[in-house]
């Protein structure tokens, strides 16, 4: 035998050892005589689960203790001779407990109880008494849940209906429950095992949540920071804990476990069904070889139920286990499945001993493409094979090698995982191989690349119902046709996300957000993915010549589903008719990030009773009076109980946004914002609007989280769209259904920056790249003393945003306007920044804001864009004018813009130094200055 396995041989020993609480040092004695008395004959120690080595180690236990007792009596006998003489029987039984408190003992009692057979439901559940020793993973943590564990120590676990000669041989486990049982009444020792016993119900033992450990064992080695990070966001169909509670909940073993496994009830008597859905069955490596030991062993099966978090989440949140069995089997491949009922069938029932056929494989599907299947043998070792069947309808496949595999899905999850990701798991990963694995086996046939072409989407798009515009079909071929040119992918000519300002890299760790066509790859999307390539089959798109996409672009196309990546309530689908331009390079956030040195004070204690309205239990809008909240918007509450703004309060603020000239500006005596443009000549204020804010409820306040003034920090709650706009402004933002007036539509997101900071980036950052419009948070500005630097702030949403950064600017008339909301924080320097509807705003509506531009100001650190906005009212014009023409002039007609066909004039005129413009829309008329 060689050295190499005599060492695995003796790791796997003190394994099984320590798996009934015996350490490596009482082991490693007795085992080095063992294998010289068995003369190296291993398989004589490995019998019966090491029962040899078991019962050696006892014996020895056994003698060192009674040494230990005599030793005792004697000492008290040389020490108090006459004690003894008068109460010798006494005096011995009180130091008896001495003894018993020893370590020894416990351990003795455990083989006392394995000797006798017991397999009470007491003392040693059964069926885990069977199953657990032989699964151990290699790299199992040392920490075992224990929480869990003690729980099945009470539960008596009826798997089969006749306990087993089998059962019997390998009780030595047992020793295991009592261990633990040591720990009864103990404080769990880690928050692990501390989530884990809250969670925990009773269940199947631990062999199953073993081989589930060393899934993640394994997957770890290939992705490590990922795995830190898996169970965020990870919902589960665990009728015990509920998803959210789920996601907070770092990752624990004993937690998986107790998520995963079914429940079963003492008593319980598993039918062959649900064996045969993976609950008992027994498996063998597909392609270890058979050897007389593997047949004998019984190995237990590791099972991954559909409804764990190893699976996605779309199955729901079912409560039943039971029903967790169900769907699995109706998630299978046709194949797969019948290829479980045949076995159900033939066999009929499970083997006697209740378990089934050692060559059995546990076979999970999440999706019709891929099948996972795990195999533990019987030395602990775990195989995860994963079948993509898509490889297989595709006759110009070529094999990836895996370890170009392994690479592409590491860069991968390296490039997407760089920041947190909530809906990460270890399912995702899985499914990502086999994507990675088609999509290379894809590319490498470079001599008839797969041509599979889709029509452009308007006819999908054009059904403006929310549903369909929103829904898998819009986005999915939408984006499909639109932002991703295939030839020039293939070429290589897509664009590159630019590089960020140093000062920006800072923020992601040197990581630039990914530029994946332009968004970046999520988990959730892999499954989205599948939904898309079967809507696409459902809808039968027309195949076309031009423009040609590989399958592999396919499936990166599909990522482009959500660019909020599942960080919103609603998805955010994006769409290009229009040309083949890639979304900007971006992080999607779905709330403000601080960037560096910008002082946003959340604390708790700052928020005085004033600010907040703690003695309110409910909805403070069904309160008579208004609460503490009201304040700030006279004491009436902002919104109205269909959550839209106030009628008055809307007309106000637009009116502010419109004209604000009309209302109060606020001059600072140094204006923060001119100082950090430059420090040696500080500019004039240039005036601040001192705005209407809105107070919200928070944690703080009394009130539930359904409180009609809690808003804005619901986020998004309509289906929005980002599209490409006809009239060269970029892409924009656009709703997919009806709003109504003063409806809420979402918050400016990005980066908190100090003013400095901001001009910091402008300047340092690279030649044309494009800044998103960053806006100052300076509604108060007026209202306070001084800003310090770091409390004068404003959002940037360039590199990190959600969808607001898509929106674009229109003069005067836009159907969103911004409105300052205070929630966290009373202090006004910081706050959120919330875009209402201003009117009625029909579906499919590009929805726009007024950035309050003064498009004469040239020496604006921003430059102003050529505005496309198409109102009537736009400002932009005026720049060119007003330098030309005098009082009295008269106007000339000026082009505007020329949508649809149609021409807009500007005819413009200064009189007694009011400025104006009237516009004309001149159908197929020529126009010229
Ligand atoms: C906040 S971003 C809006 C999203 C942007 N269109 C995009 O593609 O990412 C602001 C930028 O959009 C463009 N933009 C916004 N409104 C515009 C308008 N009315 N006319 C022309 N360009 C506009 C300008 O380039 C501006 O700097």
């Amino acid at each position: 035998m060689s050295n190499k396995e005599i060492k695995v041989r003796a790791a796997n020993a003190f394994r099984a050892m320590k798996a009934i609480g015996i350490t490596e040092d009482k082991v490693k004695p007795v085992l080095k005589n063992l294998v010289k008395l068995y003369d190296k004959n291993w398989a004589l120690i490995e019998e019966e689960n090491y029962r040899a080595l078991a019962d050696a180690i006892f014996e020895r236990e056994e003698a060192e203790a009674e040494q230990r007792s005599k030793k005792a009596v004697n000492t008290e006998a040389a020490e108090h001779p006459k004690k003894i003489v008068n109460s010798e029987k006494e005096d011995y039984l009180e130091e008896e407990p001495q003894a018993t408190e020893e370590p020894e003992r416990p351990l003795k009692r455990l083989r006392l109880r394995y000797r006798d057979g017991q397999s009470s439901s007491a003392s040693m559940p059964d069926s885990s008494v069977r199953r657990a020793p032989l699964v151990r993973p290699k790299e199992e943590p040392n920490e075992l849940p224990e929480t869990c564990l003690l729980k099945n120590a009470s539960q008596g676990i009826a798997e089969t209906p006749q306990p087993s000669a089998g059962n019997r041989r390998v009780n030595s486990q047992a020793a295991s429950c009592p261990l633990l049982g040591k720990r009864k009444g103990k404080q769990p020792i880690s928050s692990k095992s501390l989530v884990a016993s809250e969670g925990c119900e009773p269940r199947l033992p631990s062999s199953i949540e073993r081989n589930q450990q060393t899934t993640q064992l394994i997957t770890e080695t290939r992705a490590p920071q990922p795995i830190g990070l898996r169970n965020r966001g990870k919902g589960s169909d665990s009728p015990q804990i509920p998803s959210g509670e789920e996601r907070s909940v770092p990752e624990s073993s004993c937690l998986a476990l107790c998520l995963k496994e079914p429940k079963v009830e003492p008593g319980i008597l598993l039918s062959p069904k649900e064996k045969s859905s993976g609950y008992h069955a027994l498996i063998k490596p597909k392609d270890e070889p058979v050897t007389d030991v593997s047949l004998t062993l019984e190995v237990p099966l590791a099972v991954i139920h559909p409804g764990s978090k190893f699976t996605d989440s779309s199955n729901g949140g079912d409560s039943s286990s039971r029903n967790a069995t169900i769907r699995e089997h109706d998630t299978l491949e046709p194949s797969v499945l019948q290829s479980m009922n045949e076995k159900d069938t033939a066999d009929g029932t499970a083997t006697p001993n209740g378990l089934r056929n050692n060559r059995e494989l546990a076979i999970f599907s999440g999706q019709r493409s891929s099948d996972l299947e795990i195999a533990s043998s019987p030395f602990g070792e775990v195989k995860i094979s994963l079948s993509c069947s898509l490889a297989l309808e595709r006759p110009d496949f070529n094999m990836p090698s895996l370890e170009t595999v392994l690479k592409s899905v590491e860069e991968k999850c390296l490039r997407s995982f760089k920041t947190l990701d909530p809906s990460f798991s270890v399912i995702s990963l899985m499914k990502e191989i086999c994507q990675c694995f088609l999509k290379l086996g894809s590319d490498s046939n470079s001599e008839s690349p797969a041509t599979i072409s889709v029509t452009p989407t308007t006819d999908v798009l054009n059904e403006s119902s929310a549903r369909d515009a929103t829904g898998a079909r819009g986005l999915c071929f939408s984006s499909l046709n639109g932002s991703v040119d295939s030839q020039s992918d293939a070429e290589g000519t897509l664009p590159k996300p630019p590089a960020l300002p140093p000062s920006c890299n800072d923020v992601v760790d040197g990581s630039h957000p990914e530029k994946m066509d332009g968004i970046d790859v999520h988990r959730k999307d892999v499954d989205n993915r599948e939904m898309c390539a079967e809507e696409r089959a459902e809808l039968s798109l027309e195949a076309v010549q031009q423009p040609q996409v590989t399958p592999a672009m396919i499936s990166s196309l599909h990522d482009v589903f959500d660019i909020a990546k599942g960080q919103e309530r609603v998805m955010i689908t994006l769409v290009n008719e229009v040309n083949n331009e890639c979304l900007p390079s971006f992080r999607y956030i779905p709330q403000n990030v601080v960037f560096r040195n910008a002082y946003v004070n959340f604390s708790l204690a700052r928020i005085g009773d004033k600010n907040c309205c703690s003695s309110c239990s409910v909805d403070c809008l069904s309160l008579s009076t208004p609460c503490a909240c009201a304040h700030a918007t006279g004491g009436e509450f902002a919104y109205t109980r269909d959550g839209v703004i106030k009628e008055e309060l809307l007309k106000e603020c637009i009116s502010m946004n419109r004209d604000p000239k009309k209302h109060c500006q606020f001059f600072c005596k140094e204006c923060p914002f001119e100082r950090s443009k430059s420090e040696d000549m500080i500019e004039p204020c240039k005036g601040h609007l001192v705005r209407k804010f809105i107070k919200e409820c928070w944690w703080k306040c009394g009130c539930n989280k359904q409180c009609g003034n809690q808003v804005v920090q619901r986020g998004i709650t309509h289906n929005l769209q980002v599209f490409m706009t006809h009239e060269g402004k970029g892409w924009g933002l656009r709703t997919l259904e009806d709003l109504p007036k003063g409806a809420f539509v979402c918050e400016y997101v990005g980066e908190v920056l100090t003013n400095a900071e901001l001009f910091d980036r402008v300047k340092r950052s690279p030649e044309g790249r494009k800044h998103s419009y960053p806006v100052l948070l300076d509604a108060d500005w007026g209202a306070e003393r001084v800003l310090k630097d770091e409390e004068a702030l404003c959002l940037d949403a360039t590199y990190y945003g959600n969808v607001a950064r898509f929106i674009n600017h229109r003069c005067y008339d836009s159907n969103l306007m911004e409105i300052p909301v205070e929630v966290e924080t009373p202090h006004h320097h910081y706050y959120h920044l919330a875009f209402f509807t201003t009117r009625k705003v029909k579906a499919m509506e590009e929805l726009t804001w007024d950035y309050g531009i003064d498009f004469d100001d040239n020496d604006h650190p921003f430059k102003a864009f050529f505005c496309q906005c198409g109102s009537k009212f736009c400002r932009n014009i005026k720049r060119s004018i007003s330098s030309d023409l005098t009082k009295g002039d008269s106007c000339q007609g000026f082009l505007v813009s020329a949508p649809d066909s149609a021409l807009i004039v500007d005819c413009p005129w200064i009189d007694n130094n009011v400025q104006g413009s009237i516009r004309y829309l001149i159908h197929g008329a020529t126009i010229c200055k």
